[in-house]
């Protein structure tokens, strides 16, 4: 496999008036998709950047954006493709770090990069300028090597600063196809979502995959439930993809939207994070289409494991490992788990980093021989399925026992006067760590801590019983939409939050 755009090229030539992509209404066939980044390419190729060059892309969901994108592809150059809402030190950390020679900006966020870029000496170019009209070489896309890096996406990780996943053009361009394989795609499909572009999910699970595949894609810059469900029951959408926050908003969208006729969704896919069991139901008894919750990481290229099209399903499940990729569990001594028992998610496939730019140390700490240590426990059966338990990190040790948020989380979800949920833990002088429930509630909803509390107890165990909730009107959340637990003020949910009553709250905890 060659350059991971020379499918763009080929669709370009079969059907060049097909259409590619939409953004927002506006709309782009192959053709033009291909002709405007060539134009991408050309400029970058009269400015000189060279094969291997870093080219930092910070902007939002923009036709320029997808554009400029494979015009760095096209020239061998590696995108970097960062969070456009990162904060000017944020914006000159990736830059030094990834030693960017060229930054290509969207027009809201021209001034942070220009102003981290110039300290640099890097130019700073507006993507909302467009190509200029320059003579296109004949040799686009330019050949590659198999493990050429394509693209660099920065991963936040629990201590230090963020790391640059390296991804090759092999490794897109696998996970794409293995995307294809593993949930039918056909010249009928059609992509729909609003998921960012700079994150792995949005560009190679999702537009990746269309362009490997020649369908297009609708997009929308900005998340809106309705308007999402809107746009896809126009333009016919057949793949709606998005993070579990988006599911629980369009589950929970106003009636309105059910006279819409939505007989065009052939799936849903979930990733990013655990799908609660709840929301899933409910967005399928609304909208008639199942969701595919899978699980995937930014250093995989997305790959990991997805349940398949017809297969039963397990629930709580993220189903099978992909086509082309191999699961396993390790203990803490990285040997494999028997089967059913827990211990680390790791995965051995061509989609897998390079490497973490400049990181030999992160790098090597990441394997074990040829796999790709995730940092989530997980489980697999017999057949081959897959339980995520959780993120090694977000594990609450309480009195000595392990208790995974979750867990619990899928639990509050089906609660119903909860729209979102968060368990995290706070630090305890006693059990060391408490477990407080960080929640929404639907609109018009009381909150009452002994009925909330009698409730839990009827159906999880004393000891993983939440002793805190606090009730926020929102949860933090990333660019994704993902929740994140790291921005959540442990401190005053401690403080803040109504203590369940003392007779539970003494309830026996089992001995370590
Ligand atoms: N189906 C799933 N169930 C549970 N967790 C999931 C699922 N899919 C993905 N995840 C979580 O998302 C992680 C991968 O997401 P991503 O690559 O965006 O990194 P992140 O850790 O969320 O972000 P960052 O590195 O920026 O903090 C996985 O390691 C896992 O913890």
């Amino acid at each position: 496999m060659g350059n991971a755009v020379e499918a763009i090229w080929t669709h370009a030539t079969t059907r060049p008036e097909a259409v590619a992509l939409r953004v927002d209404g506006d709309e782009w066939t192959f053709g033009q998709l291909r002709n405007a980044s060539q134009q991408w390419a050309a400029r970058l190729l009269d400015a000189g950047v060279a094969p291997g060059d870093r080219v930092l892309l910070a902007g939002g969901t923009q036709a320029d954006w997808v554009f400029a994108y494979h015009g760095v592809l096209a020239v061998g150059a590696i995108a970097v493709t960062v969070n456009p809402h990162s904060t000017e030190a944020e914006l000159g950390y990736f830059l030094h770090d990834c030693g960017a020679t060229l930054a290509l900006v969207a027009d809201a966020t021209h001034d942070a990069v220009a102003a981290a870029a110039a300290e640099l000496d890097v130019p700073a170019w507006r993507l909302g300028e467009g190509a200029r009209d320059l003579p296109v070489p004949a040799d686009l896309p330019r050949t590659v090597a198999p493990d050429s890096g394509a693209v660099i996406m920065y991963t936040s990780g629990t201590t230090g600063k963020p790391k640059g996943a390296q991804l090759t053009h092999h490794g897109i361009r696998g996970s794409a196809q293995s995307v294809i394989e593993a949930i039918e795609v056909t010249d009928d499909d059609h992509f729909g979502t609003a998921l960012p572009l700079f994150h792995v999910f949005g560009q190679v699970t999702v537009m990746r995959t269309a362009y490997e595949a020649g369908v297009p894609i609708t997009l929308m810059s900005k998340f809106d439930a309705r308007a999402l469900l809107e746009t896809a029951a126009r333009h016919r959408v057949t793949l709606l993809a998005g993070v579990p926050t988006m599911w629980t908003a369009m589950a929970n969208a106003a009636p309105d939207i059910d006279d819409l006729d939505f007989s065009c969704l052939r799936l849903a896919l979930s990733g990013g994070a655990g799908l609660p069991t709840k929301v899933a139901d409910q967005f399928d008894a609304r909208y008639g289409c199942e969701i595919l919750a899978g699980y995937g990481l930014t250093e995989t290229a997305g790959a990991g494991a997805c349940p398949r099209v017809g297969a039963p399903r397990k629930l709580g499940s993220a189903g099978v490992a992909w086509p082309g990729v191999e699961l396993a569990i390790f203990d803490t001594e990285r040997n494999p788990v028997p089967v059913g028992g827990t211990g680390e998610i790791a995965i051995r496939c061509e989609m897998n980093l390079k490497d973490y730019w400049n990181r030999p140390d992160a790098t090597a700490r990441a394997w074990h021989d040829d796999w790709f240590l995730t940092g989530d426990l997980g489980r697999m059966d017999e057949e081959g399925y897959l339980w995520v338990v959780d993120r090694i990190k977000d594990l609450i040790i309480r009195g000595g026992y392990n208790v995974y948020p979750k867990e619990l989380e899928d639990v509050l979800y089906s609660h119903p006067d909860i729209l979102e949920a968060a368990v995290v833990g706070v630090p305890d002088d006693r059990l060391g760590e408490e477990i407080a429930a960080v929640i929404v509630l639907r609109d018009g909803r009381e909150f009452d801590v002994t009925r909330m509390q009698e409730w839990m107890a009827e159906r999880v165990a004393a000891y993983k019983t939440p002793r805190i909730y606090h009730v926020a009107a929102a949860l933090p959340k990333g660019s994704t939409g993902k929740i994140l637990k790291r921005e959540i003020n442990r401190t005053d949910v401690s403080s803040r939050g109504h203590r369940t009553r003392k007779a539970t709250a003494s309830a026996p905890i089992p001995l370590a």
